[in-house]
């Protein structure tokens, strides 16, 4: 699982000191941590679960490079109407891509800004495909 996109991410990567972020969304028991704990194993990323201000996150960054952005992060599906989750993901993920410039002379100077976005579907659960259409 989650080999092709593995060396999407790799080739994506870019460049020393370049940020990549990576947004995994979906509905909640898509499967979007499984993914992610299966790319930082295969990928050899270091996987690290960090509180945010207003979501929880989990996020990977590349092993032995402490202080470089996270590469990927998690936005968790919620038991909600999809239009709660569509204003909550119009929202906030502005408000990341925000963060993620600070302090590099702002999202101009960010060429990964707003984030690549990874939307997850599980492809054995038909009952919600037309709900995840609708997020
Ligand atoms: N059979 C099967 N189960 C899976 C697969 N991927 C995830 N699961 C199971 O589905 C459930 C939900 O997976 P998660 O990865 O937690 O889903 P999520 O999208 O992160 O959910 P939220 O964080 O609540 O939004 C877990 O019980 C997983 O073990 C898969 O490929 N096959
Ligand atoms: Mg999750």
């Amino acid at each position: 699982m989650g080999e092709g996109l593995l060396s999407v991410i790799q080739r994506l990567r870019g460049s020393p000191g370049q940020e990549l972020r990576i947004v995994l969304l979906g509905l909640d028991n898509a499967g979007k941590t499984t993914l992610l704990k299966r790319l930082a194993q295969e990928g050899g990323f270091q996987h690290q679960e960090r509180p945010l201000a207003r979501l929880q996150a989990e996020r990977l960054g590349h092993r032995g490079a402490a202080l470089r952005p996270p590469l990927l992060e998690e936005v968790p599906g919620q038991h909600r109407p999809a239009g709660e989750r569509r204003s909550r993901a119009a929202a906030e993920l502005p408000q990341q891509a925000e963060g993620c410039a600070a302090g590099r002379g702002g999202a101009a100077h960010c060429p990964f800004c707003p984030p690549r976005q990874i939307y997850v579907i599980d492809s054995a659960d038909q009952k919600r495909f037309e709900e995840t259409g609708q997020v």
